[in-house]
């Protein structure tokens, strides 16, 4: 069974490759606004589920012309990574802005928060079906899906307002949950962490791993 991860954050694909396995990238783009008073797990399950949606509908809306080079049974991984404030409920996407990471980060500073990364791995087939027209089509199905998610504790230094400042003009804060990147400029301000590393980055890795291992062993029996 081919593997697509449908993502277009370049750590997630880092991550993955180092598992050694074959696969491929596609983006998708979707809405990630969080609904008003949406609670983590109900955000985060529902974007790895649209992630997912989006990806089986740009299959299909390509499928014809590009079946010859598809697998007919895909696993498609989606993921999505949010942090989650001690209240254990507000909600820490990217910065929309300057002053939306200065909001977050004030909250987060001489704090433990949590990193959340929800992953759905997704198996569709290839059927082809009727048409009222007698005509074949062929379209992805969804057979099967399971989702894990994976939650890791990150205490931040106490930060200052120049901190902020720095941080914010290096451009590394932007698309990242939280507005920073462990794996950058953003280890300065962690003391700590309390769980998996590649959770942070986005992608928890041997927990994907076992994932994929799961839905396999349980698509060929
Ligand atoms: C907390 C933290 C987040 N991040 C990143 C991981 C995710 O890529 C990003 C959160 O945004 P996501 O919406 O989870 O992912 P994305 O938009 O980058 O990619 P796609 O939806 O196409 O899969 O924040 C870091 O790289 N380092 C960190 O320390």
């Amino acid at each position: 069974m081919d593997i697509i991860l449908a993502s277009s954050s370049p750590r997630r694909r880092e991550l993955l490759a180092r598992a050694q396995l074959d696969f491929t990238v596609m983006s998708v783009d979707i809405d990630e606004t969080p609904q008003d008073n949406e609670l983590p797990k109900n955000y985060i399950e529902r974007m790895v589920a649209a992630k997912a949606a989006a990806a089986v509908q740009q299959l299909n809306d390509t499928v014809e012309t590009s079946k010859d080079n598809l697998a007919e049974q895909l696993i498609i991984l989606t993921s999505d990574t949010i942090g989650v404030l001690p209240d254990g409920q507000t909600v820490l996407v990217k910065p929309a802005d300057r002053e939306h990471a200065y909001r977050m980060w004030q909250q987060m500073s001489d704090n433990t928060h949590e990193v959340w990364t929800a992953v759905q791995a997704t198996h569709v087939s290839l059927v082809s079906t009727h048409t009222h027209t007698e005509n074949h089509e062929s379209v992805f199905q969804v057979v099967k899906q399971q989702q894990i998610t994976e939650r890791t504790a990150v205490t931040f230094i106490p930060l200052t307002t120049e901190m902020m400042s720095c941080y914010w003009e290096s451009g590394e804060p932007a698309d990242k949950a939280g507005g920073y990147g462990i794996q950058g400029l953003g280890a300065a301000w962690v003391s700590r962490i309390n769980g998996s590393y590649t959770n942070v980055v986005g992608l928890p890795l041997s927990q994907t791993l076992a994932l994929l291992k799961d839905i396999l062993d349980t698509g060929t029996h």
